[in-house]
């Protein structure tokens, strides 16, 4: 369960949810339900409340909360999970091929061209690489923050509308590199969107949102 802004904010409670390594699960429901505050609680970007239970990677999230253990969520963060945000998150100091670096060199993991040329091949961003996040287009910062995020082959992707801002051959292109990469490396998904036809089109297992007023159930 997580509560945001006091006592009679938004109230967003898990009930259930797991997503196994290889497993894509999409997440979806009307805006402002608590989508995007259900990824940040996966992310170990929001603290959870300290009832309930949360497993990550063999990790007791819940504990490490609760214990203010703030080193440890973030190398458990950089470790296992890959992050697509819907503003594309890159850093904007760097050219396109140093962003998509940028995780596998903060872990200390050797480079691995071969994976690095795939992801830029699928997501067709390799006339970009030598340029800065402002001089890119909404879809293409998205397209990159996606091959940044499983640049380090996280166990766990959670990509927030990935494909918002894609024509629909990018859309699919993109989510069938996901799949692809989720049932080949063992990566979980958990991707939001809006987009129904498309991930009817995949086959998603959805898990989707119970609005009532400023409360948001999830469950499996
Ligand atoms: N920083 C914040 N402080 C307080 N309340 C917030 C904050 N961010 C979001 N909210 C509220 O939390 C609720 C859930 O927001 P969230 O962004 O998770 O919804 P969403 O389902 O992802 O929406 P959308 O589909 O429009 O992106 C909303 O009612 C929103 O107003």
């Amino acid at each position: 369960m997580c509560r945001r802004g006091g006592a009679d904010g938004f109230t967003l409670a898990i009930d259930s949810l797991s997503v196994r390594r290889g497993e894509a699960v999409a997440v979806t429901g009307p805006s402002g339900c608590g989508k995007s505050t259900l990824l940040d609680v996966v992310g170990l970007v929001l603290r959870p409340l300290p009832q309930g239970r949360f497993c990550l990677a063999g990790h007791d999230v819940t504990a490490l909360w609760s214990g203010g253990q703030d080193n440890e969520l973030a190398k458990l963060r950089a470790r296992t999970i890959g992050y697509v945000l819907q503003t594309g998150g890159l850093l904007p100091f760097l050219n396109v091929r140093d962003n998509i670096r940028l995780s596998r060199s903060l872990l200390g993991l050797p480079a691995d061209r071969a994976g690095e040329t795939r992801l830029i091949d699928t997501l067709a961003i390799g006339g970009l690489l030598d340029k800065k996040p402002a001089a890119l287009s909404i879809g293409e910062r998205q397209r990159v923050a996606i091959a940044r995020a499983l640049a380090h082959r996280p166990p766990l992707v959670l990509a927030d509308e990935p494909t918002a801002a894609l024509d629909p051959d990018h859309s699919v292109r993109v989510m069938q590199l996901l799949l692809a990469l989720a049932a080949e490396l063992g990566l979980g998904v958990v991707v939001v969107s809006h987009d129904w036809d498309l991930l009817t089109r995949f086959g998603l297992r959805r898990v989707e949102a119970r609005p009532t007023g400023t409360l948001t159930r999830f469950a499996n």
